[in-house]
């Protein structure tokens, strides 16, 4: 055993103790007994031959009762064990490690590890396997004790001839295993394979990727890919088990060889008057008990070994886990923000990739709504990402009025942040979950989740659902109710809007789904919201969009190309100084003329927005 596997079954076996001292002990004791009844079948088989042989009636009654209670002991031990074991390893794996393993994962309160496939794999091998780790945990007490019925069994097979003993040197090679690190690394080698298995048979049986895949017909292909990888997966696993099979199987041999040995000398010691048909009863039995001994350690062995291969990167996710949570050194979070974030020199680059941000240096004021704008892929949303926490910039510094990020408490900084997403999830709960979670202890509180469902412009998709807030979204599940793609874009929105007091409110392109005249609304709203925000509590809202008719609303624009901040100012400074961004506002000012009725835009020509300054009029 690894030193990192013989940790964790020190741990299960406290964990047992904790969780039911009783039923330890019992296990423990059933597991002796087993070791016990094993032997005593033997020595009563032996006094069963030998009452025969004397013509007593008395010991072959009492022997052979003493056969059929410990071979009734055994069985009844070996059902009880697996039993109560298995409840054991049940209440250890899934009440303890699958919560600990999930939790820890989903409280890192940055996304950087959901990207690292050595992160994921890990990840892939353990979870919801927390029972098969404390089972084979128990699984070791169990090869110990079948060891300790081997080394019974030779002392008997000794107590007949001291010669016997060299049965114990033909099991050793039998005995001997292959590598375990083998079996542990194929799993690992597998894991990306597996995953991506299981990723290509999910997206072909969800309904979103589901539709697209039969308009363009990927779907045999993607089973192919997915069989493929099934089978590389297994492959690697397979030839793994079967090296393991190949270096035992010399070590079986000589053992068989070693056993019909013995046989035939204890044959030899009764036929000279040396022993009893008795003793060779005696050693037929405890060789063959040797054999399925060895046997059966072979098969525990196996399971054991595959359970503790997932104690490596168990140990891995727990040390990466602990290393990336914040603890006590976390800096005091400002209660409101009086100067705002500032971004110092900042830079990023997603893995070992090339960089995609920076360098920036930016002052984001304390109250103010900010606008990112910005071709595709130009880095807005990455910049957001930063400044949540999500990912630690590989150069410079972002401060929270003056207080680096990377010294507070993030799961503080999130508790006073919002966020609506563009990849937004959609929660198949009701919708007074989906909207509720944007601030848990609020779920039960209706008037805040209708306001914020009002401040979503989702008061109409609340109107039409029969149950209300209590009315189930989706149609995973029964009565489901099912949203367009715009209105379950309200739903996340409303969650964005759930919270009171938050210093940082991120919309990163939030109305992307929505009809111009919602999308209108919305902003209108946001901006309101925002000014109250930023004068109760120095708020920064950040609005990432595509749309200039909304953005021009901000107090403060920012420019990005190539992910760098190339121009900033208000709308009006920005139009006057006659850059990229005038350059594009006047473009898409231009093709909302092309493409509308005149009758039907604003007066500055964009639909629904407000009233244009002179300068976005030329
Ligand atoms: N998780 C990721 N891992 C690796 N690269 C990424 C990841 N997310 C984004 N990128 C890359 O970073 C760059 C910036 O992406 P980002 O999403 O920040 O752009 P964006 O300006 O928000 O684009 P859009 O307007 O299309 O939303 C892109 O080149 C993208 O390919």
């Amino acid at each position: 055993m690894t030193s990192v596997a013989r940790a964790l079954w020190r741990e299960v076996m406290i964990r047992s103790w904790q969780v039911d001292r009783r039923m330890t002990v019992g296990v423990a004791l059933l597991v002796l007994g087993q070791m016990i009844a094993a032997a005593a079948i033997s020595l009563a088989l032996r006094q069963v031959i030998s009452s025969v042989v004397e013509h007593s009636r008395t010991m072959l009654l009492v022997s052979v009762a003493v056969v059929a209670a410990a071979v009734a002991m055994r069985w009844i031990g070996m059902y009880a064990t697996v039993m109560l074991r298995g409840d054991l390893a049940d209440r250890i794996g899934y009440q303890q490690f699958d919560p600990e393993i999930q939790s820890a994962a989903a409280g890192l309160g940055g996304v950087e590890h959901l990207e690292r496939p050595e992160y994921l794999d890990r990840l892939s091998l353990v979870v919801g396997k927390g029972q098969v780790l404390a089972d084979a945990c128990w699984g070791v007490n169990s090869t110990v004790a079948i060891t300790g019925q081997a080394v019974l069994s030779l002392v008997l097979l000794a107590l007949v001839s001291p010669w016997l003993l060299l049965l114990g040197l033909f099991a050793l090679p039998a005995v001997r295993r292959g590598s375990p690190g083998r079996i542990s690394g194929a799993a690992m080698a597998a894991a990306g394979d597996n995953r991506l298995e299981r990723h290509l048979h999910a997206v072909t049986t969800r309904a979103s990727s589901g539709r697209e895949i039969r308009v363009t017909g990927a779907q045999e292909s993607l089973l192919a890919k997915a069989d493929s990888a099934w089978q590389r997966a297994t492959a690697v696993q397979l030839r793994a088990r079967w090296a393991a099979a190949v270096r035992s199987a010399p070590g079986s041999l000589v053992f068989l060889v070693g056993f019909g040995a013995a046989l035939v000398f204890t044959a030899h010691l009764v036929a000279t008057g040396r022993r009893t048909v008795a003793d060779f009863v005696l050693v037929a039995s405890l060789a063959g008990q040797l054999q399925a001994s060895i046997a059966q350690s072979g098969r525990d062995y196996r399971q054991t070994q595959a359970g503790l291969a997932l104690a490596e990167p168990l140990a891995w996710l727990r040390e990466y886990c602990a290393g990336q949570t914040r603890t006590a050194a976390a800096a005091q979070l400002p209660e409101r923000l009086v100067h705002g974030l500032t971004l110092t020199d900042v830079e990023f680059g997603y893995g070992s990739g090339a960089g995609v941000l920076g360098p920036i240096s930016v002052e984001l004021p304390a109250g103010a709504m900010v606008a990112l704008v910005g071709t595709h892929g130009c880095g807005k949303t990455t910049l957001v990402k930063l400044l949540h926490g999500f990912y630690p910039p590989s150069a410079g510094e972002i401060r929270v009025d003056g207080v680096p990020l990377r010294d507070l408490d993030l799961r503080a900084w999130h508790a006073r942040s919002t966020a609506a997403f563009q990849d937004f999830h959609r929660y198949q709960v009701t919708l007074r979950h989906a909207v509720g979670f944007g601030d848990l202890e609020a779920c039960d509180d209706d008037a805040r989740l209708l306001t914020a469902i009002e401040q979503a412009d989702g008061t109409g998709v609340y109107r039409m659902l029969s149950n209300g807030l209590d009315t189930q979204l989706g149609t995973l599940f029964e009565a489901g109710r099912e949203l367009s793609e715009g209105q379950w874009q309200k739903v996340a929105l409303a969650r964005a809007c759930m919270r009171t007091d938050p210093l940082l409110v991120v919309l990163d392109e939030p109305t992307a789904s929505l009809d111009p005249p919602s999308e209108h609304a919305v902003f209108q709203r946001h901006a309101a919201l925002a000014r109250e925000l930023g004068a109760a509590h120095g708020t920064v809202t950040i609005v990432v969009s595509h749309r200039f008719s909304t953005v021009r609303m901000a107090d403060l624009i920012l420019v990005m190309e190539d992910g760098r901040i190339v121009e900033q100012g208000d709308h009006s400074a920005l139009m006057e100084s006659d850059g990229r961004y005038a350059r594009l506002y006047r473009m898409q000012e231009q093709a909302y003329r092309l493409d509308d009725e005149p009758s039907k835009l604003s007066d500055d020509g964009f639909p629904g927005a407000a009233p244009a300054a002179p300068s976005a009029r030329r």
